[in-house]
């Protein structure tokens, strides 16, 4: 699959730069947020930057691999939590909520029958995966669906005059897929790899390092991202790949979210690398393996708050850091207009 991203115009940068520097603080004083508007306006290619119509879709999948013992919670709360989505009672609903961030469900690929629940979007590839631990998860047919389902559904939010994206997951087991992908496009050991998802304590973690160990030597080492992401992926995570990659075509801003969304990131990187430059790392997950994967993709999260929780959670709650970034880009006096003296 090829996907048509353009590399940044970098040729504005200098006059973006001295916009915010220009502005009534000491040069760099606004710390990441200067960072962040610098980015917002390459990405606008525009002095003056501007967030509309911000959406976070929540994709819901199931996983096979959760038979063999992989998280602290029993599959069904993937449907349950979808439920709850819909009724607005997660996490993710409170904090669209308070930032009026428009919220969309899909349904990827739960193990359950919603038989056309008020407000879910159906995009069910199918009744979760396979398990890895015996067999790839999905086919490659089922792959190309799920990214390029992923990819409409973003079109649906350019077409509505969205501009920034979040992507947010529900699928219990999910950061076992995650930790393979991770493991097997950057090489780091598995075992830095895998956390305790959900909670697992020590025996649970042992548990699941060895299960992943397992499936690691029953596929041997891919390389190919598509075989990857068919072979240890999620509905879910395959979804997020393409709508991230589509959402760089049109050019959105992304924001990323925590591990499994950045594992998600991660693929979409290797599907064409200048998916890069549209991303935004919202924050670091408490999750083991986040931070040596923000290391590698040189990401520079903007909060750490301790969470582990996935949904998008953690877009929501950064939005508002970043619409301060091209606040301040906007609506900040410069020296001159304010007339301070500048050194
Ligand atoms: C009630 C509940 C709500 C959640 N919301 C997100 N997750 C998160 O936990 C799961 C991944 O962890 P693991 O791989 O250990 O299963 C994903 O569904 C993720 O989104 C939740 C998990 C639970 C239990
Ligand atoms: O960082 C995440 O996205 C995460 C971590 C643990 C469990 N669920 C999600």
């Amino acid at each position: 699959m090829n996907w048509n991203i353009a590399p940044i115009n970098r040729e504005i940068e200098g006059e973006l730069q001295q916009k915010i520097d220009l502005k009534t603080k000491p040069i760099g004083a606004l710390g990441q947020l200067e960072h962040i508007a610098l980015q917002l306006g390459l990405i606008q290619q525009s002095l003056n930057p501007e967030l509309r119509n911000p959406q976070i879709l929540v994709f819901a999948a199931d996983h096979g691999v959760a038979k063999a013992g992989v998280s602290a919670y029993p599959q069904e709360v993937t449907y349950q939590m979808v439920m709850n989505f819909l009724n607005g009672g997660a996490a993710i609903n409170v904090f669209a909520r308070q930032h009026n961030i428009q919220l969309k469900v899909i349904d990827a690929g739960v193990n359950y029958n919603f038989a056309g629940a008020d407000g879910l979007i159906d995009a069910k590839i199918d009744f979760g995966t396979k398990s890895f631990v015996s067999e790839p998860a999905m086919t490659q047919a089922q792959c190309i669906a799920a990214l390029n389902e992923g990819g409409n559904l973003v079109e649906e939010a350019f077409e509505d005059a969205c501009n920034i994206i979040g992507f947010g997951e529900m699928g219990i087991g999910n950061t076992s897929s995650a930790s393979m992908l991770m493991h097997l496009l950057t090489n780091i050991p598995l075992r830095d790899c895998i956390g305790a998802g959900t909670g697992l304590d020590n025996n649970g973690l042992e548990r699941k390092r060895t299960v992943l160990e397992v499936a690691l030597d029953f596929h041997g080492k891919k390389a190919n991202p598509m075989d990857v992401l068919s072979t240890f992926g999620g509905f879910e995570i395959a979804m997020m790949c393409g709508a991230m990659l589509k959402a760089a075509e049109l050019k959105m801003t992304i924001m990323v979210d925590g591990f499994i969304a950045t594992s998600a990131f991660l693929m979409a990187s290797q599907f064409n690398r200048e998916v890069r430059d549209y991303a935004i790392f919202c924050h670091k997950s408490q999750e083991k393996g986040h931070t040596l994967l923000l290391d590698y993709l040189n990401a520079e999260p903007i909060l750490d708050l301790g969470m582990r929780l996935g949904e998008g959670t953690g877009c929501a709650v950064a939005f508002p850091i970043i619409q301060s970034a091209a606040n301040f880009l906007n609506d900040m006096a410069s020296f001159e207009s304010a007339g301070v003296s500048n050194k």
